[in-house]
C-alpha cells in the first residue's frame, strides 16, 4: 500500500508499544523503515516485542517509564534526545475498565485518568518543548476514541481522558503549527487485543463484537497500523488537528455501552468482586 521506505529515517516512540494497538503499529513503522524506542511499565513485554522485530532487522529501543510519573517521562526523553530527537510520539498507553461510575472511588478515577490524560500530555509537552528547542518538526498521533464523540457510560474516566486529549490534539495544532508540529489523532473501535477484552469484555456481555458493527466485522490491527502510518508521514502533511474515526460506522449507532444499562446491581457487584479476586 504505501512506499518502502515511507518512514525511512524517522524516530518514533510509541508509549505502550509493547502490547497490542501499540506493538502492531510497532510492526508496521518497522516495515516502512522508523527506528523505534518502545516504552511501558513491563519490561519482559517489551523486550519481547522487540525482539520480535530486531529479528526483522529493526533498530528497536526499549524504555520501563510510567506515563503517569512527570520525572520518569522527562527522563525517558533526555535518554532519546541523548541519542538523536524524535520525529514522531505516539500516545497510546492507556487504561480502562467498566464499571458503575457513582461507586468509582477517586482512586479508581484517577487511575484511569493518570495514563490516558496525564501521560500523554506529559508526553505531548516534553516531546513539544524538545522539537521547539531544537527548532526540529514533529508529528504527535494520539489513539483515542470514539467516546470523544458519543460520550460513553461505563467508562466515564475513559471517555474523559481521551476527549481531554483531543481537545489538547485541537489546541496544540493551532498553537504550535508555526513550528511545524502536527498533532493528529485516530479514534478506533473495536479493534480485540488481550488488553481491552480483558478490561471492557468480561462474561454477560455480547460475545461477538462484530454483531454491534455496522460494517459486520471488527477492525483488523493491519488496518489501524496502516492509518496510523499514514497520518504520521509527509503524506498527510497537512492534516493536522484532526481524528480519523475507524470503526466500521459503529459509533453512529451508538457509543456501544448500551446493553451495559440493563445489568442489574448484583451483575455489576459479582463483576467487582470477580476483579478482587483475580
Ligand atoms: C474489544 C471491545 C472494544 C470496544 C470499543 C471500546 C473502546 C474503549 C476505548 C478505550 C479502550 C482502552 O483503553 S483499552 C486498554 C485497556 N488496557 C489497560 O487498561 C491496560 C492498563 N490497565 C491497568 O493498568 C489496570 O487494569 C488498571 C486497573 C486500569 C490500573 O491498575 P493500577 O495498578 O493502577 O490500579 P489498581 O491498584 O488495581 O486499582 C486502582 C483503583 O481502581 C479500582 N478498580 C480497578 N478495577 C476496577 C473495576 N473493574 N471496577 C471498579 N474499580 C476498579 C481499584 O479498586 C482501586 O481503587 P480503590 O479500591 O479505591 O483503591
Ligand atoms: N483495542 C481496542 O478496541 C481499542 C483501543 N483503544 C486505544 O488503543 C490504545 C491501545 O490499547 P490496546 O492495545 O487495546 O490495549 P493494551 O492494554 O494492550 O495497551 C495499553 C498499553 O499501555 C501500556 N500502559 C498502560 N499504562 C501505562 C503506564 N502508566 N505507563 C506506560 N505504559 C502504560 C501497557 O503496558 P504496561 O501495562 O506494560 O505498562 C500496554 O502496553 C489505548 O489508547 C486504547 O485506549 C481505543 C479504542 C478501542
Amino acid at each position: 500500500m504505501f512506499e518502502a521506505g515511507l518512514l525511512a529515517n524517522r524516530r518514533i516512540l510509541i508509549t505502550g508499544g509493547g502490547s497490542g494497538l501499540g506493538a502492531a503499529m510497532a510492526a508496521r513503522f518497522a516495515e516502512l523503515g522508523a527506528s523505534l524506542v518502545l516504552c511501558g511499565r513491563r519490561a519482559e513485554v517489551l523486550q519481547e516485542t522487540a525482539e520480535q522485530l530486531r529479528s526483522h532487522g529493526s533498530q528497536v529501543d526499549t524504555i520501563v517509564c510510567d506515563v503517569r510519573d512527570p520525572q520518569a517521562v522527562e527522563a525517558m526523553l533526555d535518554e532519546i534526545w541523548r541519542v538523536a530527537p524524535l520525529d514522531v510520539l505516539v500516545n497510546n498507553a492507556a487504561a480502562t475498565f467498566i464499571a458503575q461510575t457513582e461507586r468509582l472511588s477517586a482512586r479508581a478515577a484517577d487511575a484511569i485518568l493518570a495514563p490516558t490524560l496525564h501521560g500523554a500530555m506529559y508526553c505531548t509537552l516534553g516531546a513539544g518543548r524538545r522539537w521547539i528547542d531544537g527548532e526540529h518538526a514533529g508529528v504527535v498521533l494520539s489513539i483515542l476514541s470514539t467516546s470523544t464523540i458519543t460520550g460513553r457510560a461505563f467508562t466515564v474516566p475513559s471517555a474523559m481522558a481521551k476527549s481531554a486529549v483531543l481537545a489538547m490534539t485541537k489546541s496544540l495544532a493551532v498553537e504550535w503549527g508555526p513550528k511545524q508540529i502536527r498533532l493528529v489523532a485516530i479514534a478506533p473501535g473495536a479493534f480485540p487485543t488481550a488488553g481491552a477484552t480483558a478490561q471492557l469484555r468480561p462474561d454477560g456481555r455480547s460475545a461477538d463484537p462484530a454483531d454491534r458493527v455496522p460494517l459486520g466485522r471488527v477492525g483488523r490491527h493491519d488496518e489501524l497500523a496502516n492509518l496510523a502510518s499514514f497520518l504520521i508521514s509527509d503524506q498527510a502533511g497537512y492534516i493536522t488537528g484532526e481524528m480519523v474515526v475507524q470503526d466500521g460506522g459503529t459509533h453512529l449507532r451508538g457509543s456501544g455501552a448500551e446493553d451495559l444499562l440493563r445489568w442489574s446491581d448484583q451483575q455489576w457487584s459479582a463483576h467487582r468482586a470477580g476483579r478482587a479476586k483475580s
